[in-house]
């Protein structure tokens, strides 16, 4: 038995239902033991036939294995009995229970590598459920909702936990379920033998729990410190080796190191403490292990010395009580990470069962054919309000750009009219839907370039758009050119580890997919902010061309944006203090004027053309 049962660390790791709960209100919940355990049987209900079938068949295989012990045993019997008879055992007495022997292990190997198929089978098809469920759910979490949360939280469910209980469906519960069933069936089969081997058998168990409490005793708090130290020994690398300039400028390399090598020195022991006790434990156990046997030896021996069992018999119950080391070793180690994937899973279920709350809650309709924000104030959380009783209305086609200095609430009210962002109170009314075009649809600053072909990139805003179609809107956008020039034209694969395409193509991209997305409104948010200042000239115009004809929100950062608006409206501690024409607000003298001012005078007088 070579696996360290190092889980407990994995265990803990987890933070208990409640106690998240009450250490952060807004942490995503984390489900009880009792909803995991339903959840769990739900996910298994569509495949129950299949879970009855791999348990039947495990059990069988199980029982089949079962049959090899008595055997042996029988062969024991007939060597004795030809010895004590004629002196020798003639070979053909031993072949029907040797070609058995042969018989069992086939039919056990052929049985067992059915079950574990079948049950493979049954995990992929929960597991898929599993993700399918808690990756739809996540994605319709409001984003107000994983803010307070804190992405983290959320990033590390679908990555830790997700992979956590995918480990553990794959390969310890399949083999705690087979060591379960080994031992009980072995006991059982230990009691059909002789009922004294049983009990003597079981001399074992007080140790093992013994054992067991010994090492979750030490192993919890010890595998915790060595979390901590492993953490602050990587945080003191880091330190070190990104600020090496700084060390070295102020002499203190020395001190580093001393510290470096301190904290390494920590993680070593603790390690040496964490193998120790592993080697602690297995010593244990075996001592258990031991008892058990001398248990079951000595029962046998006074049990063939009375006559009430036969030398073979007695073989097999130490043959089967040897069997058990194996799956009790298993089980024990396998138990952590049982507990640590039904911890991975509590925090799944915790936020596949969060209420259904939409999204993007969907914009109640205009009586006309604008847009009107109404009374929007937003605050984030606990904090005071970042937007004030907003009033806008954004006419048939028109264009205003949003302007204010940063902290104003721009990119708020901008995610709220998108309906990214649900506001505290008030609303968003916008003209009524034509057949399945999107009401609003937000440009951000974050882009990002999903994995696959160009081509599907951009049908994630039309899926059913022809290869013309996307070319005619990568062309809208200036980006057909550049398009065509890559290695496989539409059909080149793009984002992470495939082509990569610098920032002013992803902005490029994520314009042309406004375009094939074709919504009523368009709120752009920095959507040109990345690039310098000659690409931000192109993509500026790439903007416009994907606005062109339809009503839009530009978060104007680059005061050029505001100047080709139709309307500007300025944003002042979440307040609309200005809102005209950039020809008329430009000499007005106001907030608008003097941002200009500032703006112009920073880009020199060619900006303020
Ligand atoms: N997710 C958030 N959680 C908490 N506070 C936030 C969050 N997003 C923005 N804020 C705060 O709300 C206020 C308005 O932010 P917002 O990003 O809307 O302003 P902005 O005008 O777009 O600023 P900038 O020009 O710097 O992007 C700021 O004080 C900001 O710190």
């Amino acid at each position: 038995m070579t696996t360290t049962p190092d889980l407990v660390e994995e265990t803990t790791g987890c933070p208990a239902p409640d106690a998240a709960d009450a250490r952060n209100s807004d942490l995503l919940p984390v489900a009880s033991g009792k909803r995991t355990r339903a959840a769990a049987l739900e996910l298994l209900r569509p495949d129950r036939g299949l879970a009855v079938r791999s348990a039947l068949v495990l059990v069988a295989a199980t029982a089949i294995g079962l049959l090899t012990q008595p055997l042996l045993g029988r062969i024991v019997d007939l060597v004795a009995e030809g010895a004590r008879g004629a002196g020798t055992v003639s070979t053909g007495t031993l072949t029907l229970p040797v070609v058995l022997l042969v018989v069992v292990a086939v039919l056990q190997g052929a049985s067992t590598a059915l079950g574990l198929g079948m049950t493979a089978r049954l995990g992929e098809s929960v597991l898929a459920r599993l993700r399918e469920r808690f990756v739809e759910r996540a994605l319709a979490l409001p984003a107000d909702r994983i803010e307070r949360a804190g992405s983290g939280d959320l990033t590390a469910r679908v990555t830790g936990d997700v992979a956590r209980v995918s480990e553990a469906v794959r390969s310890a519960l399949p083999e705690l379920a087979r060591s379960s069933l080994t031992i009980v069936l072995t006991l059982g089969a230990l009691a059909v033998l002789d009922w004294r081997f049983l009990v003597a058998a079981l001399l074992a168990v007080p140790v093992q729990a013994w054992t067991a409490r010994w090492y979750v005793r030490r192993a919890v708090p010890l595998y915790a410190k060595q979390r901590i130290a492993t953490g602050a020994q990587q945080q003191q690398l880091l330190e070190t080796i990104g600020g090496a300039d700084t060390v070295r400028g102020h002499l203190l390399e020395e001190d580093h190191t001393r510290r470096v090598e301190e904290r390494s020195n920590a993680a070593v022991e603790l390690s040496k403490r964490g193998v120790r006790l592993v080697l602690g434990f297995y010593g244990r156990l075996h001592i258990g292990e031991y008892i058990g046997l001398v248990g079951v030896l000595l029962a046998g021996l006074i049990l063939v010395r009375e006559d009430a069992v036969s030398i073979g018999t007695a073989t097999a119950a130490a043959l089967y009580f040897h069997n058990l080391f194996g799956p009790i070793n298993a089980a024990l180690v396998l138990l952590d990470d049982a507990q640590s994937a039904t911890a991975g899973l509590a925090r799944l279920v915790g936020v596949t069962d969060l209420p259904e709350e939409p999204a993007r809650p969907a914009a109640a309709t205009s009586a006309d054919a604008f847009v009107h924000v109404r009374g929007v104030t937003h605050a984030y959380g606990n904090g005071s309000p970042v937007l004030h009783e907003v009033d806008l209305d954004l006419h048939e086609g028109e264009h205003v750009a949003l302007v204010g200095t940063s902290g104003a609430g721009k990119s708020t009210l901008a995610r709220i009219l998108a309906g990214v962002q649900r506001p505290t109170s008030g609303g968003v009314t916008m003209p009524a839907h034509e057949n399945g075009r999107p009401g609003a649809v937000l440009v951000s600053q974050e882009l990002h370039v999903f994995a696959g072909t160009l081509a599907e990139d951009l049908r994630l805003a039309r899926p059913d758009a022809s290869d013309e179609e996307l070319r005619a809107a990568l062309a809208t956008v200036d980006a057909l050119a550049w398009a065509e020039t890559l290695p496989d034209g539409l059909d080149t694969v793009v984002g992470e580890g495939a082509h990569s395409l610098d920032a002013a193509k992803a902005q490029q991209l994520a314009l042309a997919r406004l375009v094939l997305a074709d919504p009523l409104v368009a709120v752009l948010d920095e959507a040109t902010a990345e690039a310098g200042s000659a690409g931000a000239r192109v993509l500026e115009q790439s903007a416009r061309a994907a606005l062109d004809g339809r009503t839009a929100l530009i978060v104007a950062h680059r005061l050029t944006q505001a100047a080709t608006a139709d309307r500007v409206v300025v944003l002042e501690h979440g307040r609309v203090v200005e809102s005209g024409p950039h020809e008329l607000l430009k000499d007005a003298g106001g907030p608008y004027a003097r941002l200009w001012a500032a703006w112009s005078g920073t880009r020199g007088p060619a900006a303020s053309e």
